[in-house]
């Protein structure tokens, strides 16, 4: 029999009664956590088993391994965005896990670590890992290239005297900007999301909190995107399509990554801190809603986040889209509204708001991310625990 309960205000429904010692239901979280969890491992013919015998449980992705983060910045690359727009992409290698991480750098940042010098490299060998000042079109304006694999003598060194010269200039640069302006830079930290970002989900915000991110950064004309592997939360893509499954069957993003054995939110941020302080950042403006991001960030002692700049989601966000539909060139071309029925996908007047707008009250209502929501999204999701 269907069981009803309110929990944080929401009208949480259910097919089994509550355990017998919360005869009036769960009142905290953690309850229903634990009532949930109970049903779980209770066998059922409406709630299988979520772990086949043939399967062990999922590694928890909660383990923090932040102890003694090492990182380096592998290679460097220029990226042309369809916006018009230029960044470098940075992939660095750490000690922690396998992962490529990324930093998506507008203007002068550099990284350390690549700049280092590296053992028995020439500096072709400088210059294709990314390590080199100035613009490579100089280099090719200014000499017979394309250059070969191996350098003449000649090509040697004009290419170091180049390199010699543009680094001053660089750091003569950098020396105007710290006493004329102190600027301090625009980053977000953002965490992988292969269904928002390159299969356009309409289940969450993070597609369009990149193209946000990206397009804020491009006019800001300084600071990072780090993009950090930890897809769903830190649980991976396969945990994180089984969670959608359960949010189907009505549990909400929090509920359904418990009752696979993970924890809500498995995300750790050394490595983020570790980028930042390579690419030489002691203090930034964070692009986030979420202040457990900006609290552990914090918590490694590098970085102070001296303001949170809040994302609004776009479909919340009338000025935006104001802006959008007037400068769409400022904005992917497949999310401006003129472009996206043709490609057959939702506009951003058009997303499927429903399953977004649970999302977002979840992120809102249960893991404090904050953010006003609408009166519409308070009143549409405040009979569901999705
Ligand atoms: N486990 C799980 N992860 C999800 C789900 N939807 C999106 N994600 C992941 O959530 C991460 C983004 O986290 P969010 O909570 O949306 O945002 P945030 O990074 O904490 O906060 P902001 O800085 O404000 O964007 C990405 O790694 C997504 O893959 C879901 O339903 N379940």
């Amino acid at each position: 029999m269907a069981t009803a309960f309110t929990l944080f205000g929401m009208n949480v429904v259910h097919d089994r009664a509550p355990p017998q010692t919360q005869a009036d239901g769960p009142t905290t979280y953690q309850e229903y956590i634990d009532f949930l969890k109970q049903q779980v491992h209770r066998p059922s013919a409406v709630t299988p088993s979520l772990h086949s015998a043939t399967h062990s449980p999922p590694s928890s992705a909660a383990a923090p391994r932040d102890k003694d983060i090492r990182i380096q910045c592998q290679v460097r690359a220029r990226i042309p965005t369809n916006e018009g727009g230029e960044m470098y992409l940075h992939l660095y290698k750490n000690n922690q896990d396998s992962k490529e991480h990324l930093a998506i750098v507008y203007g002068d940042l550099r990284s350390r670590s690549l700049d280092d010098a590296w053992a028995n490299e020439t500096i072709l060998n400088r210059v294709v890992r990314g390590a080199y000042y100035g613009k490579l079109e100089e280099i090719v304006a200014a000499t017979d290239v394309p250059v070969a694999q191996q350098l003449t003598p000649d090509q040697m060194v004009f290419l170091e005297q180049q390199q010699q010269q543009a680094k001053r200039k660089w750091e003569q640069q950098q020396q105007q900007q710290q006493t004329e302006t102190a600027k301090i830079p625009l980053a977000r930290i953002h965490s992988e999301c292969f269904t928002g970002e390159t299969v356009h989900s309409g289940r969450c915000d993070c597609g369009e909190q990149l193209d946000e991110a990206m397009r804020q950064l491009q006019l800001a004309g300084r600071g990072v995107i780090v993009y950090l592997r930890q897809e769903g939360r830190g649980i991976g893509l396969l945990e994180k399509l089984k969670a959608y499954n359960l949010q189907d069957l009505g549990h909400d993003t929090v509920a359904a990554n418990v009752l696979l054995n993970h924890p809500a939110d498995g995300r750790t941020y050394g490595i983020a801190n570790a980028i930042f302080k390579d690419l030489g950042l002691t203090q930034v403006h964070l692009l986030t809603n979420n202040p457990d991001k900006i609290q552990q960030l914090e918590s490694y002692g590098d970085i102070k986040v001296l303001e949170r700049r809040e994302m609004v989601p776009r479909s919340w966000n009338a000025p935006n889209d104001l802006l959008m539909a007037t400068q769409p060139h400022l904005y992917p071309l497949d999310r401006t509204p003129s472009s996206s029925p043709a490609l057959g996908m939702s506009s951003v007047f058009d997303l499927p708001k429903k399953e977004l707008d649970r999302y977002l009250a979840v992120k809102v209502k249960k893991m404090g991310h904050i953010l006003d929501l609408p009166d519409s999204v308070s009143s549409s999701t405040a009979s569901s625990p999705k």
